[in-house]
C-alpha cells in the first residue's frame, strides 16, 4: 500500500463524458485510477501519466491575469469526449488525477496583486503549491514514467524540475517554447521565475528557450539568462527560418546534454491562444506541434508541461476560451503521444 500524497485527487472521467450509443469516447475507455496506490500499480513500462494543476495563483503572483485554473477542465471536457477509435495510442495514458488547489485558490481569491502585502501572500501561496506539485510528481518520476502536466501557470515548471531532479538524483534540462524566459528575479515565487529558481538551486543544468521575444524580457532577465549559460532562439529569427530545421538543431543540442530534460510549452507562445499574456504575433499551432514532436521523440524527454492555458482570457469570452483551450491542449497531447510511440 502506497501512502497517497496529501493533496492528490483522482479525476472521474465519467463526470465529463457525453455518451453516445455505439461509440466509445476516450473518457469511457481511459484508465483513471481512483486510488493513489492503483495509479502507481497501473504504471507499465510505456505509460504516460497525465496530471492537472487547476490554479492561477502563479500568474496572478506575477502580476498577470487569472483564468489558468480552468485550463485543465477545458482539456478534460474536450479530450474525454473525443473518440477512442483504436487508432491513436491513448491506451498508454493514465489519467493520473490532479493537484488539489482548491483551498489555496480560495485563500488567494480576495488578494489584489497591486497591493504589496497581498502580492507577498500570493507568492507565499505559490510556494506552498510548489510543494504539493513536487510531492505528487516525485514518486511518478521515480517509477520511470513520462508525465504530461497541464496547468495552471508556468510556475509549475519549478516543482516539475525539482521532482525530476530528485527522482533522477541529478540536475536536469529544459527546452521551453515561450516568448518569455521565465527567468525573472528571485523575488518570491510566481509564474515568471520557475527557471531562475531552478537554476539557483543547481537543479537546471541546461536551459534553452525557443521563440523568445527580446522585447518581452527585461534587460536584467536576459543578462541573468546569459550568465546562467542558457541559450535561446529569438522569435524574430524564427520568423525567417523553417521550424523543423530550427527544431532539428535544438533537439540535437538537448540530446547532447545527456541528462533527462523537460519539454515546456507556454501556450502564450501560440498566436491567438487564450492565456494571461495573450499573443497576436506568436508561433502557429503547427509550429508548436513541430516543437513537441521533435523533442518528444527522445527518451530523455521525461515530461511535457502545457502551461498557462486560460479560457477566460479568450477575447470572445469563456465559452470560446474553453473550446479553444480544450482543442489546443488535446491536440498537443495527441502530438506527444504519437511522437513517443515510435
Ligand atoms: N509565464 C509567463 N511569464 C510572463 C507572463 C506575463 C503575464 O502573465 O502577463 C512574464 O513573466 O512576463
Amino acid at each position: 500500500m502506497h501512502q497517497s500524497p496529501s493533496y492528490w485527487r483522482p479525476v472521474n472521467p465519467g463526470a465529463f463524458v457525453h455518451a453516445r450509443a455505439g461509440e466509445t469516447r476516450i473518457g469511457e475507455s481511459i484508465n483513471a485510477p481512483q486510488q493513489w496506490s492503483a495509479l502507481l500499480d497501473g504504471i507499465a513500462d510505456d505509460s504516460i501519466v497525465l496530471i492537472g494543476v487547476p490554479e492561477s495563483i502563479g500568474p496572478r503572483a506575477n502580476l498577470g491575469r487569472g483564468g489558468a485554473e480552468a485550463g485543465f477542465a477545458a482539456f478534460l471536457q474536450q479530450f474525454l469526449n473525443m473518440q477512442d477509435a483504436g487508432r491513436l495510442p491513448v491506451q498508454r495514458l493514465l489519467l493520473g488525477g490532479e493537484v488539489d488547489c482548491r483551498d489555496l485558490m480560495e485563500q488567494s481569491a480576495h488578494l489584489d496583486a497591486s497591493n504589496a502585502d497581498d502580492l507577498s501572500q500570493l507568492r507565499a501561496l505559490c510556494e506552498q503549491l510548489d510543494g504539493r506539485v513536487r510531492e505528487i510528481l516525485t514518486p511518478l518520476f521515480a517509477r520511470g514514467v513520462r508525465v504530461i502536466l497541464i496547468g495552471g501557470g508556468h510556475n509549475n515548471a519549478l516543482p516539475l524540475i525539482q521532482a525530476l531532479a530528485a527522482a533522477q538524483n541529478s540536475a536536469v534540462g529544459a527546452v521551453n517554447l515561450d516568448p518569455h524566459s521565465d527567468f525573472r528575479p528571485l523575488e518570491g515565487r510566481h509564474s515568471g521565475n520557475g527557471f531562475s529558481y531552478a537554476h539557483k538551486a543547481g537543479l537546471l543544468q541546461h536551459y534553452q528557450v525557443v521563440s523568445l521575444h527580446e522585447a518581452k524580457n527585461s534587460r536584467s532577465t536576459l543578462d541573468q539568462l546569459a550568465d546562467a549559460g542558457a541559450s535561446y532562439v529569438p522569435m524574430h529569427q524564427l520568423a525567417e527560418s523553417r521550424m523543423d530545421k530550427v527544431m532539428a538543431e535544438v533537439a540535437r543540442q538537448a540530446c547532447d546534454w545527456q541528462i533527462p530534460f523537460g519539454i515546456e510549452l507556454d501556450v502564450d507562445a501560440i498566436t491567438g491562444a487564450p492565456a494571461s499574456a495573450f499573443n497576436y504575433t506568436g508561433v502557429s499551432f503547427a509550429q508548436a506541434q513541430v516543437f513537441v514532436r521533435r523533442l518528444a521523440a527522445y527518451p530523455k524527454a521525461r515530461y511535457l508541461h502545457l502551461a498557462e492555458a486560460a479560457p477566460a482570457c479568450h477575447p470572445a469570452g469563456l465559452e470560446a476560451g474553453n473550446k479553444a483551450c480544450g482543442q489546443l491542449l488535446s491536440e498537443l497531447v495527441f502530438t506527444y503521444l504519437l511522437a513517443t510511440n515510435q
